[in-house]
């Protein structure tokens, strides 16, 4: 790969590009290589093209055993890091020449992409023994800055790309506010990092890089730097500097992203730290990324499905004035799996879905810059707001500043297919070189125009018409050998005619052949094309079949939930409703009994009614227990199904018998206050006819 570098000229033009994607493939860990993932997947076949070989049992080789796709893609990349890269050579390679620009008063934007456990942070942040990118662009900025640093603190970004001055007071706070950030950190036993290159230098063993700057004309100024750290999760801002609340309950607050006057985006209310080293400045790290896994474990997700953005703010001061500002963000992007992997429900759907989306829309920006950066003039639309990541960096994204993109990828078989997607996506930012070369095949592809403009092939057989057309005379003959028909010999000129048939016969065969070449690579262009839409189409159908059957258990989880919450009813309310059925059923025994009373009274005053009486008793009891039930059955249907689903078995239970029990006695209590008036009236008339009877007699 080293014999492969780019020559000075292009790397001079490419590093002043708007954009540059890189590949880093990390190496196996011990326990990949014993679990066989070493299938020979990635094959690095130079400093910037990468292939990867489908393993056995990857959706990738099933897909491509159907004929829906390829087993092998090849990519390209502005230049390939492989696994034997050290952290210096990474960075010398890659962000070395936007720090550059950044101290000279221009933006840059790192990302970091890839799958989980693929090296995004590893490449960002490294380790204390092997520091990332981060540490050591700090380690640059601050040997560039020796010695004129701008010490009172009272000069602070404000807005998206203003400064302030600050009071006294407001110094102080700021003080205040650094040592309790700082205060975090006194627990833990860490080992101090010795500040500048020669910290880490005996690990990498290669960070001696010279890193000359011109200093011509700017050796008055001063400069301040001021850092924050936060992260993007679901779609909301959250300052990493913020301790996350320790109670459950409590949220952290999310922040806003605004735009100030200018239209400069910035994120509302962010901490900004002012430091002085590249101690000062990695401690700042530790404690977001003590703050990050903290809030990630109280939510129950992974650090890594939030995007983290860490940015350096440099003043350049002259006097008390501030010249220029510039900024270098560094994030290091959500692991991007897709929905089949994970565990997609509610939360983890969401979660996915707003990663998925702000990559998409990422992806969407990276290829409007791309397109701008061919073609300067063509300002497209760039969907930079339709996502928090996208809207924060904007500037960069209309051209105020570059940026780069490490993709970091393992080489491991099990992961093939993520690992594929990672390099599709990034081939958005990048352009994907397929495995025959495009142009080649343009110059293959049928001519199927002859020079008079009629096609040579009709539905793909060749036009015999047209082939004679395209071999006339006029077309085989050139001016000399018009010029030779005009010779006198008789012979000479019979040989030309023979010749000329000789070669218009070998021409035409030529041509026939040219033609099926031509339609043979043509159909074999066109087949590796439609394997491709094939495969895209497929990769499109699963990912919408995914996105749906999400969408579907997602729908049927919020109904369920909404359905509880609908049918809930609180302890009270039913108490309430107990009580009440209780006052009505004592009512009830108490008409019960006084009609009971009144009967026997009756069948005191006359006992020769005492039989029917007793037969009313008797009725009475038993339309207690089975007629009046039935003829009261469609009553208690309508009052069981008003009763809510969602209590407790037990309750519905009693509920159900307490109003059937209801509508049982009500119904008896009317039949027998009927029957009481039937045997009032009976009794009357038979008072009547007794009165008669003593009359008479
Ligand atoms: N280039 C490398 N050389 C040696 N070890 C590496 C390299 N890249 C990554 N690793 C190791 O691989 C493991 C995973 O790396 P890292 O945590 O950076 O992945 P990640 O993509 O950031 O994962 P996540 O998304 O879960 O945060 C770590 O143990 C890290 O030290």
């Amino acid at each position: 790969m080293q014999s492969d570098v780019l020559d000075t000229a292009e790397q001079q033009q490419q590093k002043h590009q708007q954009l540059r994607v890189y590949l880093r493939v990390r190496p196996f860990s011990k326990d990949e290589m014993s679990s066989n993932e070493d299938q020979g997947c990635v094959v690095l076949e130079n400093a910037r093209t990468v292939m990867l070989h489908a393993p056995k049992g990857s959706a990738t080789m099933k897909s491509s055993e159907k004929g829906v796709g390829q087993a092998i893609h090849t990519f390209s990349f502005s230049q390939i890091f492989g696994p034997e890269t050290k952290q210096a050579d990474l960075f010398e390679g890659t962000i070395k020449s936007q720090v550059h620009d950044y101290l000279e008063g221009k933006n840059a934007l790192v990302f970091s992409y890839g799958v989980t456990n693929a090296g995004k942070t590893h490449t960002i942040q490294g380790s204390q023994k092997d520091p990332g990118i981060l540490p050591q662009a700090l380690d640059v900025i601050f040997r560039h800055i020796k010695g004129r640093q701008y010490e009172k603190m009272d000069l602070k970004p404000y807005l998206g790309s203003d400064a302030q001055y600050l009071g006294p007071d407001q110094v102080q706070q700021e003080r205040n506010t650094k040592a309790a950030i700082f205060a975090l950190l006194k627990e833990e036993n860490e080992p101090p990092r010795v500040s500048g290159v020669s910290s880490h230098s005996s690990s990498t063993g290669s960070l001696s890089f010279s890193v000359s700057y011109d200093n011509t004309g700017t050796s008055h100024l001063q400069f301040a730097l001021w850092v924050s750290f936060y992260e993007i999760y679901n779609e909301s801002v959250y300052d990493l500097l913020q301790a996350s609340p320790t109670s459950k309950t409590k949220r952290r607050t999310a922040l806003r992203v605004c735009e100030d006057s200018m239209g400069n985006s910035y994120v509302r209310d962010l901490k900004w730290i002012n430091v002085h080293n590249s101690e000062e400045a990695c401690k700042i790290l530790r404690v977001g990324n003590k703050n990050r896994s903290a809030a990630s474990t109280k939510m129950n997700h992974s650090s890594s499905r939030s995007h983290s953005i860490f940015t350096i703010k440099l003043l350049r001061i002259d006097g008390t004035e501030v010249q220029t500002m510039s900024e270098l963000s560094l994030c290091d992007l959500a692991g991007s799996e897709r929905c089949g992997k994970t565990k997609t429900f509610g939360e983890r759907l969401k979660e996915a879905g707003n990663i998925n989306n702000s990559l998409l829309i990422l992806g969407k920006c990276i290829a409007a810059l791309r397109s701008n950066q061919s073609d300067r003039m063509k300002n497209g639309y760039i969907p930079f707001r339709e996502s928090k990541l996208t809207r924060i960096f904007q500037s960069i994204f209309c051209g105020k500043g570059r940026a780069s993109m490490i993709v970091n990828i393992n080489q491991c078989a099990s992961t093939y297919d993520e690992t594929l997607h990672v390099m599709k996506f990034s081939a958005i930012a990048k352009q994907v070189v397929q495995l025959i070369p495009t142009k080649c095949l343009e110059s293959l592809t049928p001519r199927l125009m002859g020079r008079d403009g009629k096609p040579l092939l009709k539905n793909g057989v060749i036009d015999d018409q047209a082939l004679e057309n395209y071999l006339s005379e006029e077309e085989l003959l050139d001016e000399d050998e018009a010029d030779m028909s005009i010779l006198p010999q008789e012979d000479l000129m019979n040989v030309i005619e023979n010749l000329r048939t000789k070669l218009l016969a070998e021409r035409r065969k030529n041509l026939v052949q040219e033609i099926d070449i031509r339609k043979e690579m043509g159909d074999r262009h066109m087949g590796c094309q439609v394997a491709e839409l094939k495969e895209s189409y497929q990769e499109k159908l699963e990912n919408t079949f995914e996105m749906y059957k999400d969408a579907l258990k997602d729908h049927a989880y919020q109904r369920a939930l909404e359905r509880v919450e609908d049918d809930y009813v609180p302890l009270e309310e039913f108490i309430a409703e107990q009580e009440k059925v209780e006052v009505l059923d004592t009512h009830f025994r108490r008409l019960t009994r006084s009609c009971h009373n009144h009967l026997i009274k009756l069948s005191d005053m006359n006992s020769v009614n005492l039989g029917s009486d007793l037969q009313c008793l008797h009725l009475f009891n038993f339309s207690l227990g089975v007629s009046i039930r039935e003829s009261s059955a469609m009553h208690f249907e309508t009052k069981v199904l008003e009763l809510k689903p969602g209590m407790s078995l037990a309750y519905f239970q009693l509920i159900v018998s307490l109003q059937k029990r209801i509508a049982v006695l009500n119904d008896a209590l009317h039949e027998a206050g009927e029957r009481f008036f039937e045997k009032t009236s009976e009794i009357e008339t038979l008072h009547k006819k007794l009165a008669d009877q003593v009359k008479t007699t």
